[in-house]
């Protein structure tokens, strides 16, 4: 990316994306909110039972005061005056950046979901509830899973200070500090905060600038889009003269789209062929490109993209091609029914509270992968060294080194077991 594309566009949209992390209730979306102003688990399902169930957005900007020491001169959209001005010193503040923000549900039974998150993160925030000893098993099972993802930039987030003793904060920052010995946090800032009554969020801003940069990107690569969400947009009953395409709502991870170019959507759509079930690429045109309101000419990496296309909105409602990947014709990895793993499993699982061992693959045993943000089932038809050969239900985009994270079902629940990469 250019200098004056980069300029251009950071103007119009986040260009990196800041995920969360760490065990179920420890306050990542209440985190979020405090950042951006924003409730990201919006689904009625998710306000209903108090939990987050999918992946949630909420884009913030962050602003400066040229005049004060960090960490107080670091705001957010939803942390600043209204009229734009520093509360310590009146002077006017300056934009950073736009970010967005990647929430992820920390619940046992939605692992994969978390990881399908985890493909989309630059960075990520690993939140940390003080009251409760670290670490808990998904506070384990998040970190492992940003490790293998590959998530470098993370900065600690010791949550719920407003509820703990000054003592009880101390111990709870030496049991992180021996959690992440020896782990890709190690080095990582712990900042701690009350998301819930919004205290030191400004430090943690200031670590966000600090830890977490926008990255580089290399716009000349072909472009290529995750879809985690889909819609029919049309209110029911819409003549069909006034109806719109298909919605396709995803992360662009390389490359940039444009407006009014054709795509293609692997692995497509199910249909049943001779009585057996094949999934059909999808040819459509960009008609529209938006993050949050913000029509767009070009998309980029960062941020949740809208796609507006011309396919019938029955393909496209109620998340059906959630998992697809997008690009220009011709450029995508293809869908694959049968993969080959080179594959590293954990010392043990993670994910549980009881110790217990990750055992070998075997043939026969059904497993779970991810890999960017599609997952699949498949059974192992031959294990081999590290080599395992996968039969899947529904087919991956996927090319040779594409990492793939490993679930097992144990106690009747998918645990991550280890990675691999696709040979
Ligand atoms: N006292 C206190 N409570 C908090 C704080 N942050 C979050 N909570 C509470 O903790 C509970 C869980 O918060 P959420 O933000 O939903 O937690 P979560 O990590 O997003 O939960 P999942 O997405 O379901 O894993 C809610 O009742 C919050 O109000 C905090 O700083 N202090
Ligand atoms: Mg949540
Ligand atoms: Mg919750
Ligand atoms: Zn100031």
């Amino acid at each position: 990316m250019s200098d004056d594309e980069f300029a251009e566009a950071i103007k119009k949209q986040p260009l990196v994306n800041i995920g969360t992390a760490g065990h179920v209730d420890h306050g990542k979306t209440t985190l979020v909110q405090a950042l951006t102003g924003i409730w990201a688990s919006r689904h009625s399902e998710e306000i209903k039972r108090g939990i987050t169930l999918k992946i949630g957005y909420a884009d913030a900007e962050i602003y400066r005061c040229p005049k004060c020491p960090p960490p107080q001169a670091y705001y957010t959209s939803a942390t600043m005056p209204k009229d734009g001005k520093c509360k310590y010193c009146g002077t006017p503040l300056e934009f950073v950046r736009k970010v967005s923000f990647v929430d992820v549900p920390g619940h046992e039974m939605l692992m994969s979901i978390m990881l399908a998150g985890t493909a989309l993160m630059d960075g990520a925030l690993l939140v940390i509830d003080a009251t409760k000893e670290c670490p808990q098993p998904q506070t384990r099972e998040h970190l492992t899973a940003l490790s293998i993802i590959g998530v470098k930039n993370i900065v600690i987030v010791q949550n719920k200070i407003d509820v703990v003793s000054k003592e009880r904060a101390k111990e709870n920052y030496e049991e992180i500090k021996r959690f992440v010995e020896g782990t890709v946090a190690e080095n990582a800032p712990i900042i701690p905060v009350s998301a819930l009554h919004k205290v030191n969020i400004d430090a943690l801003i200031w670590a966000l600038e600090k830890y977490i940069p926008t990255p580089k990107r290399d716009t000349s690569k072909p472009p290529r889009m995750y879809v985690i969400r889909s819609f029919d947009v049309n209110k029911p009953g819409t003549s069909v003269k006034d109806m719109v395409g298909g919605v396709l709502g995803g992360t662009v991870v390389q490359g940039k789209f444009e407006l009014g170019h054709e795509i293609e959507i692997r692995p497509g759509i199910k249909l049943k062929k001779d009585g057996q079930e094949v999934y059909e690429p999808v040819y459509t045109t960009i008609t529209s490109l938006k993050t949050g309101n913000q029509p767009l000419e070009k998309a980029y990496p960062g941020g949740l993209i809208a796609v507006g296309t011309t396919l019938d909105p029955s393909l496209t409602k109620a998340d059906a091609l959630i998992g697809n990947v997008v690009g220009y014709p011709g450029t995508l990895p293809p869908a694959l029914y049968d993969v080959e793993i080179d594959t590293y499993l954990l010392e043990r699982v993670v994910g549980i509270d009881q110790p217990l061992k990750v055992e070998p693959i075997k043939a026969g045993e059904i497993l779970l992968i991810n890999i960017g943000t599609s997952l699949s089932i498949g059974q192992a038809t031959s294990t081999r060294d590290n080599v395992v050969h996968l039969k899947l239900r529904i087919p991956v985009v996927a090319e040779k080194g594409d990492r793939v994270a490993i679930s097992r079902q144990i106690a009747g629940k998918w645990r991550l077991i280890g990675y691999g990469y696709v040979k």
